[in-house]
């Protein structure tokens, strides 16, 4: 299952997984089912699957992992990348930082990933154990805001350095059901969210990554959660994926 997979990350992360010979339930916000079916198309549907599903809702994701049992596919991974960005500073000419849009944030990327992961580590904790004694793997989306929160992220960059802590505490408490949980931090990226920016801004903020000296491709963050479905020893840990940027102030 990947959250947020009708789009940007999400999107190419779902792709990776179906030409890998997987199948993905792709969940996302109702309003972006035209895109799913666009995958749908491309891939089948013996292969890819659309959940109407807000992450926040305990509901539409046991309705997604149900639509999974139902359709007699197990879920060996969950992908959150459903995620949300806001800009503002914590006091401005216009005020204080809006409190309801800070909680929005913390709704949607963090509750919302560790209420995907809580009710899809319930659903591995019943598949079968690998060779390894393994059932699953849940992994998460943060971003290098994290850790290098920039001026007006503190919305974003708390949401995010959130997920990065409960990153090793969820591997822990699932270790005995033989699951493990990773997250990714991403730098910047080529996704909707950066193509809304005027092109100016693009080709300079990708400039600024040292190496390779370009914007990420999301086709690069797919490759990397196809790594860490495979390999077994991956747990517990955090990885930036950011060719070596480092966001300034
Ligand atoms: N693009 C980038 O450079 C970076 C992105 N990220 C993170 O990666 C993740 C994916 O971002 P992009 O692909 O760039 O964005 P995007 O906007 O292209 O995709 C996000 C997807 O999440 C879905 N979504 C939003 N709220 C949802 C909800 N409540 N329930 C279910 N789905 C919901 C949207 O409908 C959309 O399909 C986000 O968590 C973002 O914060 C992190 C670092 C860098
Ligand atoms: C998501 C990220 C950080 C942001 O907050 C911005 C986003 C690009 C589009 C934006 C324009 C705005 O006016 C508000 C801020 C933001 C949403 C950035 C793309 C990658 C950034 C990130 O998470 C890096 O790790």
């Amino acid at each position: 299952m990947v959250t947020g997979g009708a789009s940007g990350l999400g999107r190419a992360t779902a792709a990776h997984i179906a030409r890998s010979g997987g199948r993905v339930m792709v969940a996302d916000l109702p309003g972006q089912s035209g895109l799913a079916d666009e995958m749908i198309s491309e891939f089948g549907a013996d292969k890819v699957k659309f959940a109407a599903c807000d992450v926040t809702s305990e509901e539409d994701v046991s309705g997604a992992l149900a639509a999974m049992k139902a359709a007699d596919w197990s879920i060996n991974a969950s992908v959150s990348c459903a995620g949300i960005a806001v800009a503002a500073k914590t006091l401005s000419k216009k005020g204080p930082h809006d409190l309801k849009m800070f909680s929005t944030v913390i709704k949607v990327n963090t509750i919302g990933t560790f209420n995907v992961a809580r009710l899809a580590a319930e659903a591995m904790a019943a598949n079968e154990a690998d060779a390894n004694g393994q059932r699953g793997v849940i992994i998460n989306t943060a971003s290098i805001a994290a850790m290098d929160g920039q001026i007006g992220q503190v919305a974003y960059a708390s949401s995010k350095g959130a997920i990065t802590a409960m990153t090793l505490p969820i591997a822990r408490d699932l270790a005995p059901n033989g699951i493990r949980c990773m997250t990714v931090a991403p730098g910047l990226f080529l996704t909707p969210l950066l193509e809304k920016l005027p092109e100016k801004v693009q080709h300079h903020l990708g400039s600024q990554i040292p190496c390779p000296n370009r914007l990420g491709d999301p086709a690069e963050f797919g490759q990397l959660v196809g790594s860490i479905i495979t390999n077994p020893m991956l747990n517990g840990e955090t990885i930036r994926l950011d060719g070596a940027y480092r966001m300034p102030p």
